[in-house]
């Protein structure tokens, strides 16, 4: 898929199971939301073939759509409109609608159910989002940063939700910034970066091997300046130390039990009081920094 002379999304193929969570990672412009509305069939493909429960998303579009839930980015509802009238708009679009009370009631909609689009949250906006995407009783849902401004609570509630639908048959295919959310929730993760497939696996699968280890340190208060530069001299040189946070860095490199007594010594001697020490096997962020060399977003969340 091209947008002009810009490649957005270049020979990528994938497949994914009915009855799974796939999730579809990566940066900010990966060709993500591209991949996903041409399965929606929102765009034709310009070259390739796209099947969707078997169907053409184009071509059999009528067949498709009551099939299949989307919840979009930009959410599609009139700014205007009171949230539980457009969930109840969109459930007498369907055959056989979920109960719309009990769904708003458990995405927590129940309080700003008469309160406008405009005026609802982020947070909001997208629990509605994705209650309009599940009211027709999808077999197939495809979701677009699900819980990308959402509160904790939201998010957990979301996955829950999610882990049913899969628990009751259904097919759920996600896109997310956040590698905490493929890593709860995902069977299967595709990694892509700058339109093009670079991993693909189960959670396990992705950060099984790799020939290091990772050792997590979290401390009270942030770090001294050039702390990062003296921890990597005090453990010397197969070590690589990245600064996560202001309170946390990540060492890989041997795993044994001499790295964790230098890494406690240098804590000693520098005067910082650990948290946490952990040692690990490599995180999904591992493996993507790993294969893209670049961040996934400007501040990677963690929830
Ligand atoms: N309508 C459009 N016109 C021109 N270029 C576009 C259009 N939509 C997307 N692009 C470009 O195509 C590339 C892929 O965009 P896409 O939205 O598919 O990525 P994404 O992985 O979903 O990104 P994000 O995580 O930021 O949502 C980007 O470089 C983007 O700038």
């Amino acid at each position: 898929m091209t947008y002009g002379d810009k490649t957005a999304v270049d020979g990528l193929t994938l497949s994914v199971a009915e009855g799974s969570i796939t999730a579809v990672l990566g940066p900010n412009g990966a060709g993500k939301t591209t991949t996903l509305e041409t399965c929606e069939g929102y765009r034709r493909p310009q070259q390739g073939t796209v099947r969707v429960l078997g169907l053409d998303p184009i071509a059999d579009r009528k067949q498709l759509l009551p099939r299949i839930g989307v919840m979009l980015q930009g959410q599609g509802a009139w700014s205007g409109v009171r949230a539980m009238e457009m969930l109840k708009h969109i459930a007498r679009l369907h055959a056989h609608p979920l109960d719309v009370d009990s769904l708003a009631e458990r995405l927590g909609l129940g309080e700003c159910g008469r309160t406008p689009y405009r005026r609802l949250s982020g947070g909001q906006q997208q629990r509605l989002g994705l209650a309009m995407a599940l009211v027709g009783r999808p077999e197939l849902v495809f979701v677009d940063e699900p819980t990308a401004g959402m509160d904790p609570q939201g998010r957990r509630t979301t996955w829950e939700l999610l882990r049913e639908l899969r628990a009751d048959g259904v097919t759920v295919v996600l896109t997310t910034h956040y590698l905490e959310e493929a890593e709860e929730l995902a069977d299967q993760v595709h990694i892509i970066d700058r339109g093009r497939m670079i991993a693909s696996g189960s959670p396990l699968e992705l950060t099984r091997g790799g020939a290091t280890a990772t050792v997590r340190l979290v401390v009270t208060k942030p770090f001294p300046p050039g702390a990062r530069e003296s921890l990597r001299a005090a453990l010397g040189e197969d070590t690589e130390v990245t600064l996560l946070d202001e309170r946390s860095m990540r060492v890989t490199g041997k795993a044994d039990p001499t790295t964790l007594a230098k890494v406690s010594r240098w804590c000693e001697e520098n005067d910082v009081l650990p948290e946490s020490l952990t040692l690990g096997r490599r995180s999904l962020e591992d493996v993507f920094l790993d294969l893209t060399g670049g961040l996934l977003t400007e501040g990677v969340e963690h929830v």
